[in-house]
């Protein structure tokens, strides 16, 4: 579904990311892992085609298509959406106003999704203005469920989110990923920051990628690099020979 070649990343004209290669097949979860400042949310925004992160070389291609240089209303129809980390506060714009205009589902479908992660009550509010850290986190699988993106990358979804709304939004996220479904006759597909690995405790993901100082430094087990890690540290990953 998603394949990225030799990719080299700059913002404000500093390189961040520096040769990156992944491979992301249909029905497929990934999750990225590593240190604070390493390139994770820059690796995400530069798929999803955020100005200012420049590709200066390499390539990524999206269902086939070479999305390199698309923009991001062109990557987001082709079917690509993201859970921002920090999503921004925007005054003046209602949730549920967003939500009609980015779908073609009708109020009372967008009411019962919005139901289905308590944020019924949001619809008539402005964007994130006030919104907690755990409302802002479901205002943002809200809005992955209206789009139906085929490709989902989730930046932190853990972060700022009590336990009981983890476990919500854990199986929210595990059901944008059709993770009831089997592999072979799944269309979805996910790339999932994550620093603590409560995640998978609702979803198996199938591979886990190590991003050290920009470079991808070692690929393997999701579950067994978080061990390594909590153990060890990301030293540890920096010696990986699963390149
Ligand atoms: N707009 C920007 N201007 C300057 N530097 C930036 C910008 N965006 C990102 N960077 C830098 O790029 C590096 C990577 O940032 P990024 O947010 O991708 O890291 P991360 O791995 O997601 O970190 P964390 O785990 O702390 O969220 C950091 O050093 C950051 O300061």
């Amino acid at each position: 579904m998603l394949d990225i070649s030799d990719l080299h990343v700059s913002v404000d004209s500093t390189e961040v990311l520096h040769d990156i290669n992944l491979h992301i097949g249909q029905g497929e979860t990934h999750v990225l892992m590593g240190p604070n400042g390493s390139g994770k949310s820059t690796l995400l925004k530069a798929v999803m085609g955020f100005g200012g992160y420049a590709i200066t070389a390499g390539s990524i291609v999206f269902k086939g298509k070479d999305i390199t240089d698309a923009p991001i209303h062109e990557r987001a129809h082709l079917g690509i959406g993201l859970m921002f980390q920090h999503p921004p506060a925007i005054s003046g714009l209602k949730l549920g106003k967003l939500l009609t205009a980015t779908s073609t589902l009708g109020g009372g479908a967008i009411e019962a999704l919005a139901q289905s992660v308590n944020m019924e009550h949001f619809l008539d509010r402005d964007i994130n203005v006030g919104f907690s850290g755990g409302e802002i986190k479901r205002s943002e699988v809200l809005q992955l469920k209206v789009q139906q993106p085929d490709f989902i990358m989730l930046d932190e979804p853990e972060s700022g989110v009590d336990l009981e709304n983890m476990n919500l939004m854990g199986k929210e996220i595990a059901g944008l990923l059709e993770k009831d479904v089997h592999i072979v006759n799944r269309h979805r597909s996910g790339l999932i920051i994550t620093h603590t690995g409560y995640i998978l405790d609702y979803l198996e993901a199938d591979q886990g990628h190590v991003l050290i100082n920009g470079e991808i430094r070692c690929h393997g087990n999701p579950r067994e690099i978080l061990r390594v890690v909590k153990e060890k540290g990301y030293g540890e990953c920096l010696r990986c020979k699963q390149m």
